[in-house]
């Protein structure tokens, strides 16, 4: 028997799953009690993980939600988008808490959902009981939240670097401009195709989704309304780059009034946020400083020849992007430090 927190993850042979894994395994208030996948369905998930190796003695299984409720007091969901929408209201019904890395939640529109996802949402009474889970922005709901809508990747980088200008009214809300480079994993394992071969993707970069078409927009745009109490539209072109991890996000917008001392600013709004990290001034982040880490770095100048101000935050789109937000967040959910098991260092060089 054991008093920790019975955990499950499906979709535990994914890059989010993964990194589930393999984060929570150093976790001081949890036990993995059941992990899906149905490629590797009553294999070891050594099998499916190697390099979470045999320190986890558990089978892969293929998901069920009778067996989840039986065997977790809270599970993650790192599938598909649909499946939280399928089997998140069940597993909370039971009084599971339900942690969903996919966007299934994230959009408080029920419209949106069906504008940006090109599908009905499956489960529109839920939406207003989920939690979008960016701590920064919504501490207090998540400790008392039992369904988290964990959110994307670019979403986390692009709202970080931008909520403390929007929240002291620093920036007109008509001139923000946010490019993305993100690492291949941000794609997921599970998605082939042309775009993401080696020999396509490496030594070069390229834009995707330009122009207002990708599914972040309104992710990005609902947090930053929610920061700047009004609505705020966005430019946003995300990058596919040639590293495995990491997003840089750099935003550009124009200046309202004197910005003063930028960096005063971030640290003052991030007072109580352990894993945001404002560099000094002059200083810029780099996703190898947060590689393997649930930090997100920012950084800020302002082109005095222009009145912008610049904002460029990493983080590791599986960690901050994703199974580390969701630790996160279930650390704040059940009264856990907020920074257990997530307090790592960047892998360097
Ligand atoms: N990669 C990233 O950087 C980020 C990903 N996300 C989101 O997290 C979620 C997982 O992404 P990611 O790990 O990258 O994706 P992957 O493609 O790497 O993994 C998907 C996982 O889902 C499992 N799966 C597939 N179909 C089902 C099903 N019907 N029922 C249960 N499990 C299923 C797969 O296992 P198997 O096929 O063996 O069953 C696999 O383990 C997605 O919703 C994604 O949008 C969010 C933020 C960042
Ligand atoms: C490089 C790459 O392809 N990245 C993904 C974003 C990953 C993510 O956060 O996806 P969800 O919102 O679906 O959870 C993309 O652009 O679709």
């Amino acid at each position: 028997m054991t008093d920790r927190l019975r955990v499950g993850i499906v979709g535990v042979s994914g890059y989010g799953g993964g990194e589930l894994a393999r984060l929570l395994a150093g976790h001081p208030n949890v036990e993995l009690t059941y992990v899906t996948s149905g490629t590797y369905a009553g294999k070891p998930l050594s099998a499916a993980l190697p390099g979470v190796a045999k320190r986890i003695n558990l089978t892969c299984e293929k998901f069920d939600v009778q067996t989840a409720i039986e065997r977790c007091d809270l599970v993650f969901l790192a599938g598909e988008a649909g499946l939280a929408m399928e089997h998140a209201p069940a597993l909370i019904a039971a009084g599971k808490p339900v942690i969903d890395l996919s966007a299934d939640f994230r959009l408080k529109n029920p419209a949106h959902y069906a504008q940006w996802y090109k599908s009905e949402h499956k489960a529109q009474d839920w939406i207003d009981k989920a939690t979008y889970g960016l701590p920064e922005l919504n501490k207090e709901a998540i400790k008392a939240s039992k369904l988290i809508a964990n959110p994307g990747c670019y979403p986390t980088s692009a709202a970080l670097a931008l909520a403390p200008l929007l929240a002291a009214d620093l920036i007109d809300r008509k001139s923000i401009i946010i490019d993305s480079h993100s690492g291949v994993s941000g794609a997921g394992r599970s998605k082939f195709g042309l775009d993401f071969h080696f020999s396509e993707v490496n030594e070069s970069i390229k834009p995707y989704g330009v122009a207002g078409v990708h599914r972040h927009v309104p992710e990005i745009e609902q947090s930053l309304s929610q920061v700047a109490g009004e609505p705020v539209l966005i430019t946003f072109t995300p990058h596919l780059s040639p590293i495995t991890r990491g997003i840089l996000t750099t935003a550009y917008a124009n200046l309202k009034a004197d910005a003063g001392d930028l960096q005063a600013l971030f640290n003052t709004y991030y007072a109580d946020a352990p894993f945001v990290v404002i560099l000094d001034a002059g200083q810029f982040p780099a996703t190898k400083h947060t590689e393997g880490t649930n930090y997100c770095h920012i950084g800020m100048a302002v082109d005095t020849r222009t009145n912008r101000v610049i904002v460029i935050s990493a983080i590791d789109n599986l960690v901050k992007g994703a199974a580390g937000q969701a630790i996160q967040n279930m650390n704040l959910s059940c009264g856990f430090d907020e920074t257990a098991g997530l307090t790592m260092a960047a892998v360097w060089p």
